[in-house]
């Protein structure tokens, strides 16, 4: 490791973190300077910046964009906000981890080399009898930058992390989020504000562990944390990037300002979906009645037929249950669907 590679002028001068990134697809030396603000920017590897304003600071930020690599939009608005900080035209008042999780995966315009990141956070990239690889290798080290930087915070700093994702398919609900499964504890209302303020309106509540990455960083660390779907995945370029402008301005506000203010909490401005259920393909033969443009939201009746695995035919089992990321390519014994019902908002929000 040198504290001075020699990547770093150039990085001073173009704030390019993405390209460089992109052209070290699994492995960048650690490096570190200081803008003229103050601001400490440390590079722990590729993909991995962390910004650390020269002021006391009360909330440890994570952004997480390209955990999939085809998803460009996120990349897009990260690589925007990396730039303007480097340059010195944003200027932080809260720390930050900006992450590209796989920047391999972006350079091949794929969701993932040869393995989805996103099934291998929280323990699951080394399991005994299972050979590592450089997905896994990854999943590894993105847990400890994270952990390494949320110890690093102010005590009594809160501890937040937005994994920035696009869907494969469109959705009825163009924007939501997934809470992860939070055992028990409530969940917060003031975070359904802040995903409002991004233009999201419609939330997900998980019910058990999963292996993502937003789970690590709500379990392990006790981040508000979430999966944030923004749109349909599309091409470099091809984005409309005016459907991300509140997303971009609220990401920003939360690390530019002490404290952000965002209007009263008012149930009627969100939709509420529990997850009902997750089906995984566990057969080759696996397959959906309905076809590829069919979105994300669409509700089935109770009785109709959501899915085939081998020789199982999975109906709906409750009326209006509704389809949530359906891929019949997944993996044997990975997630192939979510499905989701409405829900309240009760007792168990703060
Ligand atoms: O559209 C799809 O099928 C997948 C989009 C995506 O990558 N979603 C995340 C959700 C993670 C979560 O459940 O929190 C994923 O599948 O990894
Ligand atoms: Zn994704």
């Amino acid at each position: 490791m040198s504290a001075n590679p020699s990547y770093l002028n150039e990085l001073k001068q173009t704030g390019d973190f993405l390209t460089l990134s992109r052209d070290n697809e699994w492995h960048l030396d650690a490096g570190e300077f200081v803008l003229d603000n103050g601001t400490r920017v440390n590079i722990h590897d590729t993909g991995v910046i962390e910004f650390q304003p020269a002021v006391i600071t009360s909330k440890d930020v994570v952004y997480s964009s390209a955990v999939h690599g085809n998803e460009t939009a996120p990349i897009e608005i990260c690589d925007a906000l990396i730039k303007q900080i480097i340059k010195g035209e944003l200027i932080l008042k809260q720390r930050v981890l900006f992450i590209y999780g796989n920047p391999q995966s972006i350079n091949i315009g794929l969701r993932f080399v040869e393995e989805n990141l996103n099934r291998l956070f929280n323990g699951h990239h080394t399991v005994e009898g299972v050979p590592m690889n450089n997905e896994r290798n990854r999943a590894a080290k993105l847990e400890q930058y994270v952990s390494d930087f949320y110890t690093r915070g102010e005590q009594g700093s809160s501890r937040c992390h937005y994994d920035l994702h696009t869907a494969i398919r469109g959705s009825k609900n163009e924007k939501f989020a997934v809470y992860p499964f939070l055992h028990g504890k409530p969940w917060k209302k003031s975070q359904l504000q802040f995903l409002l303020s991004c233009g999201v309106n419609t939330v997900l509540m998980m019910k058990s562990p999963a292996t993502t990455f937003s789970y690590y960083s709500s379990f392990i660390h006790g981040a508000d944390s979430f999966t944030v779907e923004l749109g349909q995945v599309k091409p470099f370029g091809q984005n409309d990037m005016a459907r991300f402008e509140k997303t971009k301005q609220t990401l920003t506000a939360l690390i530019s300002q002490n404290e952000v203010k965002y209007p009263e909490f008012n149930a009627n401005d969100f939709e509420l979906f529990a997850v009902h259920r997750t089906i995984n393909r566990t057969q080759n033969d696996f397959s959906f009645p309905f076809s590829d443009d069919a979105e994300n939201f669409t509700g089935f009746a109770k009785g109709e037929l959501l899915a085939t695995d081998g020789d199982t035919a999975i109906y709906a089992d409750v009326e209006g249950e509704a389809i949530i990321f359906p891929n019949a390519s997944v993996a044997l014994g990975q997630r192939a669907l979510l499905t989701v019902i409405p829900m309240d908002i009760d007792s168990n929000f703060v």
